[in-house]
């Protein structure tokens, strides 16, 4: 068992399901289920909420939470014959209790590090034995940063395949206020048209409708500026080519059991994934994808901000 301190604790949340609660200096904190191993909130050092989660989300197993960052493995979206975004969303995880080491955020003092396995149930629809690893950890300046460790730990010889997200819901204070920087001239999968492909176009994107696309072969930094809240999302990532963007509007968000009618100008999905090329793991192989967010203010200049030219206060 992760030994518990002033950075961590283990408690009890909604549903008296199990969370763990991270905390650093000036008061910025991150919770985390075991459920779905799903991060459900992250403050910053003025209480704010960062992530959007639904007033209506369901905590309840077999559903998995909307809101937070949700995993999505072993697939992103429903092309295979498994649940929506996979499995790992709806599953009991553990804190795993013999980490191996992790190069990635050595220096934090508030982090868990969680592990899901194949259980008996799961081989009969996805017939393959691993370990996925993740560790969520907050730094001291307040960035959140995940790192899922997968491995193929099957006894039969054979190779797996996945896709993977880290399906981030980011709170916003009026999606149209809201610019994304980093995925303009890329190519992306469009969800809404049968994943065809097409070419992004013009500055930075903007948001007026509906969007659910899969951009291709992303920078390795992304920027979400909200304009009216004055403050930008820095999204960094690693071994996670791509970037799905989405917004449900209005009447999807009607549709969904678990999502406020108006909650979709409060939130906006930027999900560092892997989709386009499946990661393929051969027996005693591991897979590591990274991503770390940061949320900084930022000066509002109408036109262009840089998100290299942000200010920095805190
Ligand atoms: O409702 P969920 O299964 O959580 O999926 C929510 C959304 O996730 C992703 O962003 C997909 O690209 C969307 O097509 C999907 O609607």
């Amino acid at each position: 068992m992760a030994s518990e301190n002033v950075y961590v604790e283990h408690c009890k949340g909604i549903n008296d399901l199990d969370k763990v609660i991270l905390r650093e200096n000036r008061g910025v904190s991150a919770e985390v289920y075991l459920y779905g191993g799903q991060v459900t909130s992250w403050k910053n050092e003025r209480r704010e909420q960062l992530l959007f989660l639904s007033s209506k989300a369901i905590f309840q197993p077999l559903k998995a939470i909307r809101g937070g960052i949700p995993i999505c493995f072993p697939q992103f979206g429903n092309i295979d014959s498994l649940e929506q975004h996979g499995f790992a969303r709806n599953r009991l995880w553990s804190v795993d209790p013999d980490p191996p080491p992790c190069s990635s955020h050595a220096s934090a003092r508030a982090f868990v590090d969680l592990i899901l396995t194949h259980s008996e149930e799961e081989l009969k629809i996805w017939p393959h034995r691993f370990e996925f690893r993740l560790r969520v950890a907050l730094s001291p300046a307040g960035d959140l940063m995940l790192t899922s460790r997968i491995r193929n730990t099957n006894t039969d010889g054979k190779s797996f395949t996945f896709t993977f997200a880290y399906h981030t819901y980011f709170s916003v204070s009026d999606i149209s206020e809201v610019r994304v920087e980093g995925l303009e001239t890329l190519d992306y999968l469009d969800n809404l048209q049968n994943r065809e492909r097409f070419t992004e176009q013009g500055d930075a994107l903007t948001f007026e409708s509906e969007v659910d696309k899969i951009y291709l072969s992303t920078p390795t930094k992304i920027a979400i500026l909200d304009h009216e809240r004055k403050r930008t999302f820095e999204l960094r990532k690693d071994g996670l080519p791509d970037a799905v963007v989405w917004n449900p509007w209005d009447k999807k968000a009607k549709a969904m059991a678990d999502f406020g009618d108006e909650e979709y100008k409060h939130m906006l999905c930027v999900e560092a994934a892997c989709v386009e090329k499946p990661i393929t793991l051969k027996p005693g192989e591991e897979w590591k994808g990274r991503q770390e967010i940061s949320a900084v203010p930022s000066s509002y200049c109408s036109g262009h901000i840089d998100p290299r030219r942000v200010t920095f206060t805190g």
